[in-house]
């Protein structure tokens, strides 16, 4: 249920330049041929660190009554980072460029279901679940070998199997920070984009949660309610954006300590919907700048426990102006958001 990453597609997204050597040329493939488990060993016993995995989907934002968009996302991101410049700035030999989780299916169908119709609704709900499982398996191995993922979406029901895979194979539950204006603790009412974290802490895969940049307006009282009763904390984009009763960098201190209670791993969640105008189902004009989004995701990474990095969400064709501009805005965003955490994990101090 992957679809590896081959150098014939690498080829469709790579634009050849003399003189110069693109992130494309030089990052790792998969050996089409190893079993799942050997190529991932081989790549850590290589001094690999990192994975890259898409989940090309819509089936998340759909079943919570949102937006298509979000499975161009992965498409977008390729476009942009596999064209970026080699240099010394990245070690691309810890870089494996793994693949898709295979969904095309299950998205076909969705794209079929009305989200405004009872059973479609329904019907889309189980393909979300159906996604689940497909993502743990994947990711399981991944987190076995001591790689880092970094998963790019899709929307952000991913964060459900991402904790559930991570907390099975370190056996207990995971920390997570996440930041987002929706704290994504819906209802258990089906699988969706709006309740990974919900489901994640009833299955008890959630450790201590908080999410950065919450905006209490873009929750329902249940779901706040659910996120109390659950023991997270929130900061809210208010109070440092409007009120400013801390400032940015102490709002991500507060995260940083919250995230960090106990030996829990730590997972670093990014809805893209955070930032300022990010092509998203739920677009967000009074959002964070790149530039801040990036800090969060580096400091986190410098975390020794910090375990993955997963963007959702970004969905190119709900740009404004149209497909192309989001491809590029998304592509350049995500691109940025991902050299932040392998930069962070490059000055993580050791272990302890
Ligand atoms: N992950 C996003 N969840 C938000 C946005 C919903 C949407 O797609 O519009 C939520 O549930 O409110």
């Amino acid at each position: 249920m992957l679809q590896r990453f081959s150098s014939e597609e690498l080829g469709k997204y790579c634009i050849r330049r003399s003189g110069e050597t693109r992130l494309g040329q030089q990052l790792l493939l998969p050996d089409p041929q190893l079993p799942y488990t050997e190529l991932l060993a081989a790549h850590k016993a290589a001094g690999g660190q990192f994975v890259l995995l898409g989940i090309a989907e819509c089936i998340g934002p759909l079943a919570n009554m949102g937006n298509a968009g979000a499975e161009l996302a992965w498409q977008a991101f390729l476009q942009r980072f596999l064209n970026l410049q080699h240099n010394d700035s990245l070690c691309t030999d810890s870089v494996l460029l793994l693949g898709q989780i295979d969904c095309a299916d299950l998205q076909q169908q969705a794209a079929t279901l009305d989200n405004q119709n009872a059973q479609d609704l329904a019907k889309l709900r189980q393909l979300c679940a159906k996604l689940d499982l497909r993502v743990k398996q994947q990711l399981e191995p991944i987190f076995a070998a001591g790689l880092y993922p970094v998963v790019i979406g899709g929307g952000h029901n991913n964060a459900y199997p991402l904790l559930q895979a991570l907390a099975e194979v370190s056996g207990q539950p995971v920390n997570c920070a996440n930041l987002d204006p929706h704290a994504d603790f819906r209802p258990l009412e089906g699988r969706h984009s709006g309740n990974g974290f919900s489901y994640a802490n009833a299955g008890g895969y959630l450790g201590h949660y908080t999410v950065l940049g919450l905006d209490p307006q873009k929750n329902s009282a249940a779901s706040l309610a659910m996120l109390q009763q659950a023991g997270g904390d929130f900061v809210s984009y208010q109070q440092f954006a409007v009120r400013q009763q801390l400032s940015y960098q102490q709002a991500l201190d507060k995260v940083i300590e919250q995230c960090c209670y106990g030996k829990a791993d730590i997972a670093i969640e990014l809805d893209t919907d955070s930032i300022q105008a990010m092509p998203a189902s739920a677009i967000n004009y009074s959002g964070l700048s790149v530039e801040q989004a990036a800090q969060f995701v580096f400091q986190l990474a410098r975390l020794p426990r910090a375990r993955y990095l997963h963007l959702a969400e970004a969905a190119p064709a709900c740009h404004p102006a149209g497909l192309a501009a989001g491809i590029n805005q998304c592509g350049q965003v995500l691109s940025a958001l991902v050299l932040a955490f392998t930069a962070g994990k490059a000055q993580q101090p050791p272990e302890i």
